[in-house]
């Protein structure tokens, strides 16, 4: 009779019909989360009305693949083009393009701590923290590290290292050259030198230091374990060399950079008077009341700063000189303004009489604004008891941020945007109010760059003394394409690669 009624005449039947309920309930149970997440993410969402495409409210992996391909901060800087100051980026997060927004975001005084993407930068010193107060009281004992006097004694080894590069640019004068490469490794020897107590003596020899290989390598290994985590997960049991090598790429870097600590304190000691960051940095601020940084500490913060200082300052450098190729007059003003500091030590001309000058500044300014190193949201959370952004009222955990690349071109602080235009911040001054308040380009509040002077340093002495010797103009068209913007958190040309070419001015009659 039961048989008869299901029309169930075997076991193959049974099973069948037990197989089909399974897809069927399977099936009932995904349509049911899909609905779900629909409603919770479109409807219910405290979001809801924030303007923004609708795969990113459904999803944050929407966002996370177009990072990954190196598209996120054009991508958000066009729906900030579509949408206006404020977009919805993921289900959970929010992207801000005005003045408000970063005052209510970076400033000192607001509650918003870095994101839980910081956790996937490498291991946890000064940048990574995320605590207010354990960041508070690293940056009081590393501060002084950082100070203008303090680097204005380490100008010497600076200049070392530009000297070095001058020899490069000479040796290839009149011929296209990468200069990506080898600012690149003129900041990678300079943070050497600074933090490590050696150079990695990489302006000296034609190929990149393995360190190179291996930091490239953990950029794409942390951008894995933070936008692909599972991906990341099925490499770490895969059983291949490669692989294994490949993933354990930060690893090497940190080894470096305690293997440099070690070394140092066996051939200088503890109180050395050598001219070194590194020295300072074991000595501690006796001015702070607070206590040196433990060896362990030390290992981690330099080897933190190596890659801080090296692809930033290395890529602006790449930028500025790719823009002075393009407008031959802004090197003819730049030469102008230089002829009458002396270049001494080797051809680059001392700090002090170059620091203040008003075209060399504007046209790093103009460099940082227009390609900025750091180019990408600057993520912080919305705390427990809830935040207010521009206006807007954020729930807990909300994820805020502002991009460099998009607040640098607001309207009508600053006109033609994408124009490189030196000219704008020479006409007020060094940049007014409001400029200053947009440019992101290091950060801002109690997170902002701890290297900014350092940076700005080695930059002004670099573009002094290259640009008083040579001139410099693009190898093709080819390069325009080449150094179109993709970014992984920090900028990175699409081809990898920067031609220019380099000519002596005396023989020119420049
Ligand atoms: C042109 C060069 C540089 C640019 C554009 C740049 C940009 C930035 C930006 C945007 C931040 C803020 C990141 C955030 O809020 O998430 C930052 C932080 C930082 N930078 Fe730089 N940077 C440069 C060079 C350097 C150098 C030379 C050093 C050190 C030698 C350095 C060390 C740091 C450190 C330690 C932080 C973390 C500060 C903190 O959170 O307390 N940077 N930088």
């Amino acid at each position: 009779m039961v048989v008869e009624m299901f029309g169930v005449n075997s076991k193959g039947d049974q099973y069948r019909r037990g197989l089909f309920l399974l897809v069927y309930g399977v099936l009932a149970w995904l349509i049911f989360r899909l609905v779900k997440v629909i409603i919770d993410r479109l409807i219910r969402s405290p979001l809801r009305s924030t303007p923004g495409p609708l795969p990113a409210k459904l999803t944050s992996q929407w966002l996370q693949f177009i990072d990954f391909a190196g598209n996120r901060t054009s991508t958000i800087h066009k729906l900030h083009q579509q949408y206006g100051p404020i977009v919805q980026i993921g289900p959970n997060e929010v992207s801000f393009a005005s003045i408000d927004a970063i005052r209510d975001i970076y400033s000192g005084q607001n509650p918003f701590m870095k994101s839980a993407a910081y956790d996937n930068f490498g291991r946890k010193g000064a940048f990574q923290m995320r605590d207010k107060e354990e960041h508070r009281q690293r940056r009081k004992r590393i501060n002084h590290v950082f100070s203008q006097s303090v680097l204005l004694e380490m100008e010497p080894l600076i200049k070392d290292e530009v000297e070095n590069l001058l020899k490069v640019v000479d040796e290839r004068c009149g011929e296209p050259y990468d200069v990506l490469h080898w600012f690149r490794m003129l900041a990678l020897d300079v943070v050497g030198q600074l933090f490590l107590g050696k150079s990695f003596g990489a302006l000296k020899d034609d190929r990149p230091p393995p360190y190179v290989h291996h930091l490239d390598n953990a950029y794409l290994v942390w951008a894995i374990q933070g936008v692909l985590p599972s991906v990341y997960r099925f490499m770490s049991v895969l059983p291949f060399r490669s692989i294994q090598d490949f993933l354990t790429a930060g690893d090497y870097v940190y080894d470096y950079g305690a293997a440099a600590f070690y070394d140092y304190l066996q051939s200088y000691g503890r109180t050395s008077t050598r001219r070194s960051l590194l020295t300072k940095l074991i000595a501690g601020d006796v001015d702070s009341k607070s206590a040196p940084l433990s060896d362990e500490e030390i290992c981690v913060e330099i080897s933190n700063l190596v890659f801080a200082a090296s692809d930033t300052t290395g890529n602006t450098l790449t930028y500025l000189f790719f823009e002075l190729a393009r407008n031959p007059s802004w090197q003819e003003q730049l030469r102008k303004e230089l002829r009458d500091t002396e270049p001494v030590d080797g051809g680059v001309p001392q700090y002090q009489q170059i620091k203040s000058l008003p075209v060399l500044n504007s046209v790093i300014w103009e460099a940082l604004r227009v390609h900025p190193a750091a180019p990408a949201s600057l993520p912080r959370v919305v705390p427990p008891r809830g935040g207010r952004v521009a206006g807007m009222d954020l729930p807990q955990d909300t994820v805020v941020s502002a991009q460099a690349y998009t607040v640098q071109r607001l309207l009508p602080t600053f006109p033609e945007p994408d124009r490189y235009n030196p000219s704008r911040w020479m006409t007020t001054d060094g940049g007014t109010d409001e400029m200053k308040e947009l440019m992101l380009a290091f950060g801002k509040g109690t997170r902002n760059c701890l290297g900014q002077t350092m940076a700005l340093m080695e930059m002004k002495l670099t573009t002094a003394a290259l640009i008083k010797r040579f001139s410099v103009h693009l190898a093709s068209l080819r390069t325009v394409d080449d150094m179109e913007m993709t970014d992984h958190f920090t900028l990175i040309p699409r081809g990898k690669k920067c031609l220019l070419v380099f000519e002596r001015v005396e023989e020119k009659g420049v």
